[in-house]
């Protein structure tokens, strides 16, 4: 007989699943530091007050000051633990959620992982990340607060029963309206925030497009009264948020005051209490105010937490798997004769477009050391070919082999790393990647050779990509790609933004000397006939590849296939290299 399935149980609250105080073992420590914290301030409440009715009635009490100054002592290293062992435990697990980001960003898959960053996924998952840690140090001082209240609120119920028992209910009644205004500001935060994140959306497409927007009045009247009409709503929802928080603070204090009024003024005449009792029972009551406004004080930092917790838990859910697990990573090949697709087909996901792009079926072999041109029509598929190629985008069908061997998932990595690519929308990183077969030497000549050794300080880094102009930047990822020594370059429209010297130059000579460092080079591009430089060309027309022309001349004139790439790549990778000696 089969077991019904037990339904995961959602955890009440994302906010202590997120902070790691979920754990057992975590919660338990933290309420037995808790109590012994509110213990200890009872302690030093109970011989404070006991000292007071005690001069009050004209008796000298034998309460023992050494007791109420260890019971404060105690009281401040208990509280100083608990709120450190709260805090501690939730930016550590805060700090794991940010190294899961890392994982999902290098791990995950490339389509994915752009996917998100088209709709700032991990922009919002940080920015709710850094809302938590900003409420946590309030809350954790309030959740101390609220145990130091437990156990006075218990003392209390042993000096007078009718009181606490007052007390009972006039907390019950203020909690129920607090959740209630809490409920409805949590609906005020929400659209506040929905206004905040349009409005940012708007300040980045001024900032984004900002000589567009100086030069069309009309847009940037549009786009201006959009921004300020979310800086109204988020003004009046912040105004009208802020001034119930006010009325309610006003009131629960007035309360408190009004409840010690009634103990005070009440209770002795109607002889519920006695005068000797009075001191200790207000006692109580005074110092239970404190810990009580700190606690419902942190109700709405709780609200918005609850809330930035449940968005970011969210977010992490569509966060993408890892594609493999490093540490099971099979090596590469030592050689390579050819990398081959065979029938691969690739689609975008379903995205604003009715029917998502595909390519394919795609069929090609790609000899070590020979040149590939792809040409085509805007929109027929060149630069997604030339993501799938090095796996970044993974066939839907299909299957890449290199020498005849599929390049299966634990393969993937080391696969990849034949490759480095200056892509059309190509990052210029602030740091270069020195690691593993860095060549400086090649670096500094290939920059020279591009004209560009003037404008890169010694170091390499530093540069962002406002520093240069775009050809330069180009020029700077090419140099940067032929550096790090890998056997394969991916070349995206790179002479899009060259000047006529560099168009020139890139047929002529750039493609030769590529080869002639013994690289493997495919290359998009729109200009005319590619067929003195390349060993094959392949024309895309609507995703969909003719049949390659080869250039059989010019396949005389390149570099030999079967290249060793150990001897190709004189920066070749050190990890690579490891991986490709080892299975030799
Ligand atoms: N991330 C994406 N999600 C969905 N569709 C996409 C995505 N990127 C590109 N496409 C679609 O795929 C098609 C091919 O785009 P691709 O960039 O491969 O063309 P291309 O031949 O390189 O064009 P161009 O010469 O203009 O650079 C386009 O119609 C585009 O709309």
């Amino acid at each position: 007989m089969s077991r019904p399935i037990p339904r995961p149980s959602k955890p009440a609250s994302a906010l202590l699943v997120l902070t790691g105080l979920a754990d057992r073992e975590v919660l338990t420590r933290l309420i037995v530091t808790g109590c012994i914290s509110a213990t200890a301030n009872l302690i030093s409440l109970v011989s404070l007050s006991a000292e007071l009715s005690g001069w009050l009635r004209g008796e000298v009490m034998d309460t023992p000051f050494l007791v109420f100054c260890a019971s404060l002592i105690v009281g401040y290293m208990f509280s100083k633990r608990f709120v450190g062992l709260l805090l501690t435990t939730a930016f550590s697990a805060l700090a794991d959620t940010r190294r899961r980001f890392l994982r999902h960003v290098t791990l995950g898959s490339h389509g994915e992982i752009l996917d998100l960053e088209a709709k700032q996924s991990f922009d919002m998952a940080n920015y709710h990340l850094e809302r938590i840690a900003a409420l946590m140090p309030n809350l954790s001082i309030a959740a101390n607060m609220a145990l130091v209240a437990l156990v006075a609120y218990a003392y209390l119920w042993t000096l007078s029963t009718l009181g606490a028992t007052l007390l009972l209910g006039a907390a019950v009644l203020v909690g129920g309206w607090y959740v209630r205004e809490a409920q409805r500001t949590r609906a005020m935060l929400g659209d506040a925030k929905t206004s905040e994140l349009r409005m940012l959306q708007g300040f980045s497409e001024l900032v984004g497009g900002n000589a567009e927007v100086k030069l069309g009045k009309s847009r940037r009247d549009e786009l201006v009264a959009a921004v300020e009409a979310d800086i109204a709503s988020w003004e009046a929802l912040k105004r009208r948020h802020g001034r119930s928080l006010g009325e309610l603070f006003s009131w629960i204090a007035t309360i408190i005051v009004g409840f010690s009024a009634v103990f005070v003024f009440i209770f002795p005449r109607m002889g519920a209490m006695s005068i000797a009792e009075l001191p200790t029972v207000t006692s109580v009551i005074l110092f239970l105010a404190r810990p009580l406004s700190k606690f419902l004080n942190a109700v709405p930092d709780y609200v918005a937490a609850e809330d930035a917790a449940n968005q970011l838990t969210a977010l992490l859910a569509i966060m993408p798997a890892a594609e493999y697990e490093p540490s099971r990573l099979a090596r590469a090949p030592r050689h390579f004769d050819t990398i081959e697709l065979r029938g691969v087909n690739f689609a975008y996901r379903a995205g604003m477009r009715p029917e998502p792009f595909m390519i394919g079926p795609i069929d090609l072999t790609i000899r070590s050391g020979s040149v590939v041109g792809i040409v085509g029509s805007n929109g027929s598929g060149k630069s997604t070919l030339l993501r799938v190629i090095p796996l970044l985008f993974r066939p839907d069908d299909g299957q890449i082999l290199i020498d005849g061997q599929p390049v299966e998932t634990d393969r993937i990595e080391a696969y990849r790393d034949l490759f480095c690519a200056v892509f059309q929308d190509h990052h210029i990183f602030t740091r270069l990647p020195r690691g593993n077969g860095f060549d400086d030497d090649l670096f500094r000549e290939m920059l020279a050779y591009l004209k560009i050794d003037h404008l890169v300080p010694e170091t390499g880094d530093g540069l962002l990509n406002r520093d240069l102009s775009k050809g330069q930047r180009r020029r700077l990822a090419l140099a940067v790609a032929v550096a790090e020594g890998r056997p394969i370059i991916i070349l995206d429209e790179w002479t899009s933004d060259q000047d006529a010297e560099f168009r020139t130059r890139f047929a002529n000579e750039i493609i030769g000397k590529l080869q002639s460092l013994g690289r493997t080079v495919i290359f998009v591009s729109h200009d005319g006939d590619l067929s003195a430089i390349c060993d094959q060309t392949i024309r895309m027309v609507g995703g969909r590849m003719s049949a390659p022309e080869h250039n059989q001349n010019r396949q005389a004139a390149s570099a030999p296939a079967g290249i060793d790439i150990i001897q190709a790549g004189p920066g070749l990778r050190a990890d690579a290299l490891a991986c490709l000696q080892e299975t030799e």
